[in-house]
């Protein structure tokens, strides 16, 4: 528990620190994708506002889109089952790709992202993600782009969720298990 908020047993990142890391992966991926225009592809709903802030750090031309899927339902656990609940606008074939999330926890969501782009027939596929909980990985995904790596225990603020809310906070911290014991 926090001296300030008992819903978190500690802060892990503030506003700043994530904004630094935005700045970082920014700086990369206007390196890597010189005389390209990747689409980059928000992953609703917890990666708005990490998307928000990595936007502003990339320098190159680019274009956006939305994909909403789901995995957690709500809860604590991954539901192994992903549903895609709202599709992209974009046809991605012979596009570059940039999946824009906020966490890559078991690797589930990741691992039926990416497969649907390629066999949509994407030019590459890449991730920038806020957060990598390389514990919690149950298959072998890797994200290209790393805001911070995490331990293996339930987060939420800056976009990610508890049981639909917090997302607004502007840090994001380890979830009291009090909260959900
Ligand atoms: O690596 P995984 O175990 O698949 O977890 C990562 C995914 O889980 C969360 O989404 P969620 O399904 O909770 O939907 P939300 O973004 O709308 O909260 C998060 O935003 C990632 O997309
Ligand atoms: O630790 C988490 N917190 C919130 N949402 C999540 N989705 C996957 N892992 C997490």
């Amino acid at each position: 528990m926090t001296d300030t908020d008992p819903r978190f047993s500690r802060i892990l990142h503030d506003h700043d620190e994530i904004e630094n890391a935005a700045k970082r992966i920014g700086a990369q991926i206007d390196h890597d994708y010189a005389g390209k225009t990747p689409i980059l592809v928000v992953v609703l709903k917890g990666a708005v506002m990490w998307a928000g802030d990595l936007f502003k750090n990339i320098s190159i031309d680019v274009e956006m889109d939305f994909i909403d899927i789901a995995s957690y339902h709500g809860g604590i656990k991954s539901t192994n089952a992903i549903t895609l609940r709202t599709d992209l606008t974009s046809d991605v074939r012979g596009h570059d790709i940039i999946l824009v999330e906020d966490i890559v926890d078991t690797g589930l969501s990741l691992q039926y992202l990416i497969s649907l782009l390629t066999d949509r027939g994407a030019k590459s596929v890449k991730t920038a993600t806020m957060l990598n909980k390389q514990q919690g990985h149950k298959v072998a995904v890797k994200a290209d782009y790393i805001g911070f790596e995490i331990s293996n225990e339930f987060v939420a603020g800056y976009g990610l969720d508890y049981q639909e809310i917090w997302r607004n906070l502007p840090f994001i911290g380890v979830v009291n298990p009090e909260v959900y014991s």
